[in-house]
């Protein structure tokens, strides 16, 4: 990792430079953080952080920013990032991430930036079309020498470190030499998404975590290195950590659905584990009201909503219909009339039958190939989300896949399987899911 700027100030002409801090000497100064809230366009934002540090997250990264839009228009800016992002008593600590594909737009962006955040990263993970139109995210993987260019440009000339993010090749020595190429460049964390470029969409599949864990054994121990993919369960998080022997784990998906997937530590504490809808939709809602500032709080809440409330929804179309008919411009009186109170309402009636302690239950299944378990979770509360594709959810998929497998042991059909075996085919895959970033 490049390690300069360590212990003396930088000059440049006659500014004195505030000494650079090494991975691992920002590591220690945010307080270790092992639970990180992933970037998400349109979904990590203001609001949705301060949620979810209050329900275990330790670090947080802002949605990804277009470099060059940030660093040249105001609407964008303003929309995406305001007066309370970055705040030291509310919103730290937070990386900020980019996408660029130009080292001064990307350096005039983080600029703006780099007195409110820890660090800012790079995305170098966006599978999307966008991406590869604009040449950037993943898209860089095919372009090593502007990756190197576009981190050293803000290791050079940043206050705060550079943090980069990425996928993996399907090779794993040439992903070990990418990952080589990123440190040395000057990235002082780095964040691997043990998937694939091709990865996205129907053909989602299971994030790699032994692709994850070489990356891990093979870099320089004082890497400080997080793990992303795979995440359903808060237990999943201490299941990757002890896999991979990672600094931390960032979780999307999973915690966009029950933000309480980052306690981890909770046990079998339900009411931390797998918050009720009820409870997560008003502080949610709460948030975005005191920092009505956050424009993109606004926009976000009512995707937010919709995923939070997604088991409760089901169930109660009536109020699935009033979310949809609610947007950013809708006033907040209108939002606790339509949807806060009588998703309140509801639940209340629900914890007043008599055995409802029986029925508010959280069921864990038996462990399956892929490592984990699922559980069986009352709908009116937070849970992950299995999206269908050909038809089955994923869980299905996996039950139908296990069947199989059974019925081939017993027909001595094949070896029996190794425990530790990592699930291979498409049918065993738990997280089949869609339009990963
Ligand atoms: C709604 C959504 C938005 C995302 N936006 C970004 C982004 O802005 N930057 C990024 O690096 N990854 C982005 N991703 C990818 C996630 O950060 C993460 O790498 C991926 O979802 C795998 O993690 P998971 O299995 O916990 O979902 C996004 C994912 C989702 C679901």
């Amino acid at each position: 990792m490049a390690e300069k700027n360590v212990e003396t100030p930088l000059t440049k002409g006659n500014d004195v430079k505030v000494a650079m801090l090494t991975g691992a000497q920002l590591f220690e100064k945010i307080g270790r953080p092992t639970r990180i809230v992933a970037p998400m366009v349109d979904q990590s934002e203001l609001a949705w952080r301060i949620l979810s540090r209050k329900y275990g997250a330790t670090l947080a990264y802002t949605p990804m920013f277009h470099a060059k839009l940030f660093a040249t228009s105001e609407k964008y800016r303003r929309d995406m990032w305001c007066d309370m992002d970055g705040n030291k008593d509310v919103d730290r600590p937070l990386i900020v991430q980019f996408c660029a594909n130009d080292p001064e737009y990307l350096l005039s962006a983080a600029k703006i930036v780099q007195d409110r955040c820890d660090a800012v990263d790079l995305n170098l993970g966006c599978p999307q079309g966008i991406a590869k139109k604009g040449h950037y995210g993943a898209f860089l993987m095919d372009d090593w020498d502007i990756v190197h260019a576009l981190i050293k440009k803000l290791h050079d000339n940043l206050d705060v470190p550079v943090t980069a993010k990425i996928r993996v090749f399907p090779e794993k020595e040439k992903t070990l030499e990418y990952a080589k190429m990123i440190l040395d460049a000057g990235a002082q964390f780095l964040t691997v998404h043990g998937r694939l470029r091709e990865q996205k969409g129907q053909k989602t599949g299971l994030a790699d975590w032994d692709i994850i864990k070489y990356l891990r054994e093979s870099l320089p121990p004082n890497t400080v290195f997080f793990s992303n993919g795979n995440i359903l369960y808060p237990e999943d998080i201490t299941r990757s950590m002890e896999h991979i022997s990672c600094d931390a784990i960032m979780s999307a998906e999973g915690n966009l659905y029950n933000p309480g997937i980052f306690n981890a530590a909770s046990g079998l504490d339900k009411e931390k584990s797998f918050p009720r809808v009820d409870i997560i939709a008003r502080e949610y809602f709460e948030i975005v009201k005191e920092h009505q500032q956050s424009q993109a709080s606004k926009n976000a809440m009512k995707s937010h909503m919709f995923k939070v409330l997604r088991p409760f929804l089901t169930h109660h179309i009536d109020i699935r219909a009033e979310l949809a008919s609610l947007n950013a411009k809708t006033a907040f009186e209108v939002w606790e009339e339509k949807l806060i109170r009588p998703v309140e309402d509801t639940v209340q009636r629900i914890f007043q039958q008599v055995d409802i302690e029986q029925k508010d239950e959280v069921f864990k299944g038996d462990i399956e190939l892929w490592g984990g378990a699922y559980y069986t979770v009352p709908y009116w509360r937070c849970q992950p989300y299995f999206r269908k594709v050909d038809g089955l959810s994923a869980d299905k998929r996996i039950t139908k896949s296990l069947e199989e497998s059974r019925q081939a042991l017993d027909c001595g059909e094949v070896n029996k399987p190794d425990k530790k075996r990592k699930p291979e085919s498409t049918l065993e895959r738990p997280l089949q899911k869609e339009g990963k970033v």
